[in-house]
C-alpha cells in the first residue's frame, strides 16, 4: 500500500474519480472490452459474467491511473462513448434486431392414426373441416411454459420474484380470530389453521360422498412446515383396515400428485373429523375454477340450454361451433394437461391403486400450468368405511377403468370448455365439436377413453406421441431459466455475506472498550472503501449510483484482486493507494476479531448458564 502526500496527489477529488457522463444503470454490464487487463483471480471467480471491463469504469480506470498518480499526472476523464458501447441493454437490442426467428417447417408422420413428430403452429391445428378458422381469443402464446430469457439483470426476474413473494405471502397468512372464532388452536400436531375456502355451515354442502369437507392451511408445530388439511366432517372411523390404503398412498411421490403425509381422526373441531394431511401448494386453484368458473368475466357454459327459447338443433350446433371458435383452449395446453394427468395415473395404476377423484374440483393448478391430483386416498377411506364387506383390492381394476373414463370426460369437458358437455345426452354433439375444432389425435384419445373396452393408461402413450418431446423441451427450457435466476441469487448471497461483514465493521461505535476501533488501522481503510463503493458523487456533487460499480468492487474485494484503487479521506487531505487483496486481508482480519469476541461471549454466557 502506498501513501501519497496531498501535494503530490492528482487534482482529482473523490467527485472526479472517473466521473464521466456515464449513465446510471442498475443492470449488469456485458463484456465489451477485449483489451482489458483482468486479474487472473478475478477471472477465476464465479462472477466473470459481470464485466471486469476497465475501459469505462472508474475503478478500473483507477488501476490504469495508478502509475500516473504516483507520478503526479492527472488522469484524463472518461470518454462517454465507452460507456455507451458497454451498455448491455444497448448490446442486447442490437443482438435482437439481427436475430430473426427461424421458421422450422412442420413434419407429420401418421402411423395407425397416431401422429409422430408433431408441431404446434396454430394454422394446422385449428383446422375446422373446410371452414376458415377465426382467431381464438386466447392464443397458444398465453400458455408458454417458460417466460424465456429477459433483459440482463443482477436480480431474479420480476415475474419470478412476484410469484415467489406471492406464494410466501399466502403461506404466511394468519387467520382472523374474529372471523373464524370456532377454529381450534391446535389439531393434533398442527396449529395456525387457515381456511382455504369459506367454511359452509350448511349441512347440505356435502362434497365427499355425503360428507361435508373443508380445507385448511396449517403449520406443523415441531417442524414449522406448512401443510394442507382436508377435513371430513362428522366421520367416525370404525374399521382401521382402510389404513392399508393410506400407507400405500403415502409412498407415492410424483410431480403431478399432491403428496399424502398422514391421516388421523380428531375431536378438535367439536365433532368426529377425519383429517387428511397433504403437502401445501400455495396459490393453487382448481381446474374447475380456472377453466369452467362462471365467476370468470365472459365465461358461460355453451352447452347450457336456454330452455325458455327452444331452437332447432342445427341452430344450436352452429351456436356451439361459433362459441367454440372464440373460446376454445389452445390444443397444446390440453395435451400438456393430458401428459401430466396420464403421468400421474400411470404411477397410481402401477401401484395397484386408483385415483377415484379425477374431477375438475380435485385437480389443482399452480403457476406455469402445473397440475396435481389433490384428493388422493379420501375415496378409498370413505368408501371402504361405507362398504367394509367389499374386497376393495379386488375391485381396483374396475376403479382404474373408471379413472380412464373420468379422464376421457375431463378431456372432453376441457376441449368444449363445458362441464355439461360430458352429460350423456350431450356427448355425441361434444365429440363432433371436438372433431371439427381440434386434431383427430385428440378426438381419437377421447373416443378411446370413452369406449367400454378394457383400456390401459399405457395405451395412451403412443397417442400422445411426439408431444412428449415438446413437453420435455418446455420443461428443460424452464429449468434453464430458473437455473440462470438461481445462479444470480447464489452470487447475490455471496455478496450479501460480504456486505454483512463490512456492515458489522464499518462505523462500529466501540469494540473491546476501544471507541475508535472502527476508525483506525485496517478498519479505516474499510471505511474509505465503503465510501468509494457507495458514496461516489458526480462533479456537481450529486449522488452517482451505479449497481455495476458496486457489484464489480465487491467482487474484486471478494476475490482479493491485485488491482489497486485510490481511496480518498473525507477531508480530501490524503489519498491511499491500496489493492483489493490488501482490503480483503483487512476485512478478514477485522471480522475475525469481531467473530472471535462474539464466540468468546457465547462460550462465557453458556458457561455461566451451566454453572447455574
Ligand atoms: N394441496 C393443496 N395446497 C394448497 N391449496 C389447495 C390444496 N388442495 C386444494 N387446495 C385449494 O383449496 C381449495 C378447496 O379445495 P377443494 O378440493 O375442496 O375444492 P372445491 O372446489 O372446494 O371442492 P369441493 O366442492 O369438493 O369442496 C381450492 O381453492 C384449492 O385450490
Amino acid at each position: 500500500m502506498d501513501w501519497i502526500s496531498p501535494n503530490s496527489r492528482p487534482n482529482t477529488a473523490l467527485s472526479l474519480l472517473g466521473r464521466t457522463t456515464h449513465t446510471t444503470e442498475f443492470v449488469p454490464r456485458v463484456n465489451s472490452s477485449s483489451n482489458t487487463p483482468v486479474s487472473p483471480s478475478f477471472l477465476n471467480s464465479s462472477f466473470t459474467s459481470v464485466s471486469p471491463s476497465t475501459s469505462f469504469h472508474p475503478i478500473a480506470k483507477k488501476f490504469d491511473e495508478h502509475e500516473h498518480i504516483t507520478a503526479g499526472v492527472t488522469p484524463d476523464t472518461q470518454s462517454p462513448s465507452h460507456s455507451i458501447a458497454s451498455s448491455p441493454i444497448l448490446q442486447d437490442k442490437i443482438n435482437n434486431s439481427t436475430n430473426g426467428s427461424v421458421i422450422v417447417p412442420a413434419y407429420h408422420e401418421n402411423v395407425g392414426g397416431t401422429t409422430y413428430f408433431y408441431q404446434y403452429p396454430t394454422a394446422t391445428e385449428n383446422n375446422i373441416k373446410n371452414e376458415p378458422v377465426p382467431s381464438t381469443s386466447t392464443t397458444s402464446n398465453d400458455y408458454t411454459t417458460f417466460p424465456g430469457k429477459s433483459e440482463p439483470s443482477f436480480f431474479v426476474s420480476e415475474e419470478l420474484k412476484s410469484d415467489i413473494i406471492n406464494r410466501n405471502l399466502l403461506t404466511l397468512l394468519q387467520p382472523d380470530i374474529a372471523q373464524y372464532p370456532d377454529l381450534p388452536q391446535e389439531v393434533d400436531s398442527y396449529h395456525e389453521l387457515f381456511p382455504l375456502e369459506p367454511i359452509s355451515n350448511q349441512a347440505l354442502h356435502k362434497a365427499h360422498l355425503g360428507y361435508q369437507a373443508s380445507m385448511y392451511k396449517a403449520t406443523h408445530t415441531k417442524t414449522g412446515v406448512h401443510y394442507c388439511l382436508r377435513r371430513i366432517h362428522g366421520f367416525r372411523l370404525q374399521n382401521v383396515k382402510c389404513m392399508a390404503f393410506v400407507e400405500m398412498w403415502k409412498k407415492l411421490n410424483h410431480s403431478n400428485i399432491v403428496n399424502l403425509k398422514e391421516v388421523f381422526t380428531t375431536k378438535a373441531f367439536g365433532d368426529n373429523s377425519m383429517i387428511f394431511v397433504y403437502s401445501y401448494h400455495p396459490g393453487s386453484e382448481t381446474l374447475l375454477n380456472k377453466h369452467f368458473s362462471t365467476d370468470q368475466p365472459g365465461y358461460s357454459d355453451p352447452f347450457t340450454n336456454d330452455v325458455s327459447t327452444p331452437r332447432p338443433y342445427s341452430y344450436q350446433k352452429n351456436n356451439l361451433l361459433r362459441h367454440q371458435q372464440n373460446n376454445k383452449l389452445p390444443e397444446p395446453l390440453i395435451w400438456s394437461y393430458i401428459i401430466q394427468l396420464t403421468s400421474a395415473l400411470r404411477l397410481i395404476h402401477s401401484s395397484a391403486l386408483a385415483c377415484r377423484s379425477l374431477d375438475p374440483t380435485k385437480i389443482i393448478l399452480t403457476s406455469k400450468n402445473r397440475l396435481r391430483l389433490s384428493c388422493l386416498g379420501v375415496m378409498d377411506v370413505i368408501l371402504h368405511e361405507n362398504n367394509s364387506s367389499i374386497n376393495h383390492l379386488a375391485l381396483v381394476h374396475h376403479y382404474q377403468q373408471e379413472d380412464l373414463t373420468a379422464l376421457g370426460k375431463l378431456v372432453l369437458a376441457l376441449a368444449c370448455k363445458s362441464t355439461v358437455a360430458v352429460q350423456r345426452e350431450n356427448i355425441s354433439t361434444a365429440v363432433d365439436i371436438v372433431s371439427r375444432t381440434y386434431t383427430m389425435d385428440l378426438r381419437n384419445l377421447i373416443m378411446y377413453l370413452l369406449t367400454n373396452q378394457r383400456r390401459s393408461v399405457t395405451d395412451l402413450m403412443p397417442m400422445i406421441g411426439a408431444r412428449f418431446y415438446t413437453q420435455l423441451d418446455n420443461l428443460h427450457n424452464h429449468i434453464e431459466v430458473l437455473d440462470t435466476e438461481l445462479c444470480k441469487e447464489v452470487q447475490n448471497g455471496r455478496l450479501f455475506r460480504l456486505l454483512s461483514k463490512l456492515g458489522s465493521i464499518n462505523e462500529r461505535p466501540e469494540f473491546n472498550m476501544e471507541s475508535t476501533w472502527s476508525e483506525t488501522g485496517d478498519r479505516y481503510m474499510l471505511k474509505l472503501f465503503r465510501d468509494y463503493v457507495f458514496h461516489q458523487v458526480t462533479e456537481e456533487g450529486q449522488p452517482w449510483l451505479d449497481m455495476a460499480h458496486v457489484v464489480q468492487c465487491l467482487n474484486k474485494l471478494d476475490s482479493g484482486a491485485p488491482e489497486k484503487i485510490c481511496l480518498m479521506s473525507r477531508d480530501e487531505q490524503s489519498v491511499l493507494v491500496v489493492s483489493y487483496a490488501e482490503l480483503k486481508h483487512c476485512l478478514d482480519q477485522s471480522f475475525q476479531e469481531l467473530a472471535g469476541a462474539s464466540l468468546l461471549h457465547h462460550e462465557l454466557a453458556s458457561g455461566e448458564e451451566n454453572k447455574l
